[in-house]
């Protein structure tokens, strides 16, 4: 049996237990949010990586941006990114998440999604860089999209959140181990929403 976690403050169960996948709604106010999705979207110097799948050159199906502590390199799913330095919307972000999430993190991953044919496909994140209990804070701002997620091994249970704008959800523990997550694309039409992925890099 899973046990069912009931998050108060947001009135939305994400079906796994807190210990590993804690959501709350509203940790940034609709005008604040809105302010943040507008600057991300105008400032940040969104790329559209291509990576390589199974030796095919795959182009990533929306934008992303790389910031973090400066002075070394990161490898990383195959590919190597020199972090932009912090601005200053992120570390506001960052140091309003830290206490929530019980950790100070180093490195955040951006994901634009300009529409809703942008998409995250099936994936954990488990780079031995993130450590043995990957923790990451995923901040949402902009349209609300469905995050998916199912067990590696039984692809029958699964659940789904809905990520609302200015939200927060805190993936930790063993998630990373047994489950995997995506953000599918959609045929109802979506508007424009940035995510943040804070980590911690080991180095
Ligand atoms: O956009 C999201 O909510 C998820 C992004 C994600 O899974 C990732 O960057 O690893
Ligand atoms: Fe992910």
């Amino acid at each position: 049996m899973e046990q069912l976690a009931i998050f108060g403050e947001s009135g939305q169960s994400t079906g796994l237990p807190t210990d590993v996948l804690d959501y709350r709604a509203q940790l940034f106010d609709e005008r604040q949010s809105e302010t943040y999705l507008q600057t991300f979207i105008r400032t940040i110097p969104w790329e559209q990586r291509v990576v390589s799948m199974y030796g095919k050159p795959v182009i990533t199906p929306r934008l992303t941006a790389w910031f973090g502590d400066t002075g070394r390199d990161y490898a990383f799913s195959g590919n190597r990114f020199r972090p932009l330095p912090w601005t200053k919307e992120l570390l506001e972000i960052k140091q309003r998440i830290e206490p929530l999430a019980g950790a100070l993190f180093n490195s955040v991953l951006l994901n634009y999604y300009r529409d809703g044919n942008d998409s995250v496909a099936w994936h954990s994140d488990n780079e031995t860089e993130l450590g043995k209990q990957p923790l990451i804070a995923s901040v949402s701002f902009g349209q609300v999209r469905r995050f998916d997620i199912r067990h590696k091994r039984d692809h029958a249970r699964k659940y789904a959140v809905r990520l609302e704008n200015g939200s927060l959800l805190l993936m930790k523990g063993d998630l990373q181990h047994h489950w995997e997550h995506r953000i599918a694309k959609s045929v109802v039409p979506m508007k424009a929403r940035v995510n943040l992925t804070f980590r911690i890099i080991n180095r």
